[in-house]
């Protein structure tokens, strides 16, 4: 009876929601929803007195983009909108201050980045990328700064010294060898008979970014990557690096080297770059940028059935993750040993991320196998992890931490330049992970940016080339011909000398103005649940929750505040030239207040503001210093035909479209 009553309930409620009038009701919500969704009216609502350029449903402005760089579309937005702006960068509204005061405030204000590129990972991976420095905030960014400061700690920087300027020095040497190749090609021919002797022309964005990678990844891991021969030879013969280099090894951390496993991690390195980017990754980053509510659903989706790139995306995180964990055990093992008192009280700082990350890839979970009883040098070819390093310096600091039974005792983190006491929990194995692999997407492209503009900056400036050169001759000595010197054999930069290498510093200045790799940096309004309260700038007011973009590119570019804005001066970053050259850090009161010169200065942010401020902006200053200052020794550069004017391509960082081509010139051999 009670089923035959239920049956006929079901039937009835069947027949209701078939009909004519519901299913018109349920297509007109649907109907309303996607136009909702599309159209986003609550957040256009809540930014309606910011103005902002034309937008189209689900595209928001991404159609410019197609024809603009985002900083080149950002300031042609300035220069319509003023300095306080709306863009939709998909479905995802983000507000743009692009007046050089108002980024300072803000970036001085506000302590978190907004990150609008979730990853696709899951499990241990995803632990790994979510706990890195960059994406952090409040207590656990604080923990995390305090963790990377000893790594740029002046004594760090030294001992980073030898191996920038042996990778600097190889790319040098393997830049002559073209040259002279070249020549030698040339007088064979009948026509090498000038005093200088060009090479073949090269890409000098990709050797660059070769050197970069091997001083950053050999750094943070602590073993050489040899990524500057692994370029050589996957230009020459296609093949994955799997050749020995016969390559001079780089000194500093990364002499205790195995050829084989960093010449992997640099090949793995490049595949995560090119497949984590919009252009060039899977066809499901692509779907999530434009409906960022779809993730959940498309993460769980390019697992299971992931395309090539995500494929290749997966292996090469695999192998840096495999990498990372196997290195870290090898340290232990080394430094502490399997069962040690303090061993114990590393494992368990563990425990937590380790149930964090408990449905692991599978890749990143047989890791701890693969390596367990790999002693120090790695047992099966496994390098030991290099004293001095990034993951090194991580470890030591961490041990001494769990050692002492407490939450160790660093200082607070640089905010505002602050030196409280601060203690802070021992980092996890992932968190170190999260560091290392961050140490090295963050320091590569950028400062291989940095020195690409720069070379192509000085090939525009012949008077610029010839005071580097001057410099450069005066300071590393080399009296042959056409060098100063005053006789002084030629040598490579050591410490003692940077601080001699004002221009060379001056050039570097310039160039991060005109062309900064990062070229804008971004802020969260913090949401109402996590205290926040709406942010006023410019006369508008930002929602809590709301992104907002601040692009260096535009502050830097500023007529009002630079004289000679768009030339390529680097006399203004000289001592001579006043403050502007004291420090790069903001300084604290309002930039409006002070003279020309200091707005100037604030106006340069190449590496950010404040607390967020890059912490590697010491080590970056440096490395392109070291290069550029070895590569004039013996060279210089000539733009290949259609090189100027410069074109740049804008994701994460700005680079040089297409790379930039030159041939290199040899001012003389090496003594
Ligand atoms: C020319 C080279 C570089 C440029 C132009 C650059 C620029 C920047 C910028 C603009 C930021 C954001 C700052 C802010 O939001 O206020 C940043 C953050 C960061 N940079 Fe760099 N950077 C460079 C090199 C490096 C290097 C070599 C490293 C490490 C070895 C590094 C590590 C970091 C880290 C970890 C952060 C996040 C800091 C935090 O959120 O607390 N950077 N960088």
């Amino acid at each position: 009876m009670s089923s035959t009553a239920g049956f006929l309930g079901a039937e009835a409620l069947l027949r209701l929601a078939l009909s004519p009038q519901t299913v018109a009701a349920t297509l007109a919500v649907v109907l309303a929803s996607v136009v909702i969704y599309l159209l986003d009216p609550i957040q256009r609502w809540r930014l309606r007195k910011i103005p902002g350029p034309p937008t189209k449903p689900l595209l928001g402005c991404l159609q410019q983009l197609r024809s603009l760089p985002l900083p080149l579309f950002l300031q042609s937005c300035a220069q319509t909108y003023g300095p306080v702006f709306k863009v939709a960068m998909g479905r995802k509204w983000v507000v743009v201050v692009a007046n050089a005061e108002m980024q300072r405030q803000v970036g001085l204000k506000l302590r978190a980045h907004a990150v609008l590129d979730p990853d696709f990972m899951r499990g241990r991976m995803h632990t790994i990328i979510e706990s890195n420095l960059f994406r952090a905030s409040g207590e656990t960014w604080r923990q995390l700064r305090a963790a990377w400061q000893p790594a740029f700690a002046p004594a760090s920087l030294a001992g980073y010294l030898p191996l920038m300027t042996a990778c600097a020095q190889q790319l040098a040497a393997r830049l002559e060898a073209k040259a002279a190749a070249a020549a030698a090609a040339a007088a064979t021919a009948g026509g090498g008979s000038g005093r200088s002797v060009s090479g073949g022309s090269v890409d000098m964005w990709r050797e660059l970014g070769a050197m970069t990678l091997q001083v950053v990844g050999s750094t943070a891991y602590g073993v050489d990557f040899h990524a500057i021969n692994e370029e050589d030879e996957q230009q020459r013969d296609g093949s994955n690096g799997s050749s020995s280099s016969s390559s001079s090894r780089s000194g500093g951390p990364a002499a205790v080297a195995d050829d084989g496993y960093g010449r992997q991690l640099a090949a793995a390195c490049g595949q995560v770059f090119r497949y984590s980017s919009a252009m060039h990754g899977s066809a499901y980053l692509r779907v999530a940028m434009l409906l960022p509510e779809l993730r959940p659903l498309l993460v769980p989706l390019a697992h299971t059935l992931p395309d090539t790139n995500f494929t290749l995306l997966l292996q090469a995180r695999g192998r840096l993750c495999n990498a990372v964990f196997q290195l870290i055990d090898s340290w232990k093992q080394q430094h502490i040993g399997a069962k040690g008192e303090v061993g114990d009280a590393l494992h368990r700082s563990n425990g937590k991320a380790d149930a964090a990350g408990a449905d692991r890839d599978s890749a990143a979970g047989s890791a701890r196998q693969s390596s367990s009883g790999a002693g120090v040098g790695g047992g099966g070819g496994l390098p030991g992890v290099a004293p001095g390093s990034f993951l090194d310096l991580m470890l030591g600091q961490r041990r001494q931490q769990a050692g002492s039974g407490r939450g160790g005792g660093g200082k607070k983190a640089d905010a505002g330049g602050h030196q409280e006491h601060q203690e802070h929990a021992p980092l996890t194995d992932e968190q170190v992970a999260g560091q290392v692999q961050l140490f090295i997407l963050a320091g590569y492209e950028t400062t291989a940016n940095a020195l690409a503009f720069a070379v192509y900056c000085i090939a525009t400036h012949p008077e610029a080339e010839a005071a580097l050169l001057r410099e450069v001759d005066e300071v590393l000595g080399g009296g042959g011909p056409g060098g100063g010197g005053g006789g002084q054999p030629l040598r490579l930069p050591a410490e003692s000398d940077l601080p001699r290498l004002a221009y060379t510093e001056a050039v570097v200045n310039e160039a991060l103005r005109l062309f900064p790799p990062a070229h804008l940096t971004s802020r969260l309004v913090p949401t109402t649940a996590a205290g926040g309260e709406p942010l006023t700038v410019g006369g508008y007011t930002i929602p809590p929750g709301t992104p907002v973009f601040l692009p260096m590119y535009i502050a830097h570019r500023d007529p009002a505040v630079w004289p000679r804005a768009e030339e390529f001066v680097p006399e203004r970053f000289l001592p001579s030239a006043g403050p502007l050259y004291q420090s790069l850090q903001p300084h604290a009161g309002p930039a409006a207040a002070a003279g020309p010169q200091q707005q100037q200065h604030s106006a340069h942010a190449p590496f950010g503001y404040g607390s967020r401020m890059c912490i590697g902006y010491k080590f970056a200053l440096q490395e392109a210093k070291v290069a550029l200052a070895t590569l004039y020794r013996t060279l210089t550069f000539r733009l290949e035909p259609g090189q100027q004017p410069i074109k740049i391509e804008a994701s994460a960082t700005m680079s040089p479209r297409g790379g930039l081509r030159v041939t290199p010139v040899l001012r003389r051999q090496h003594a």
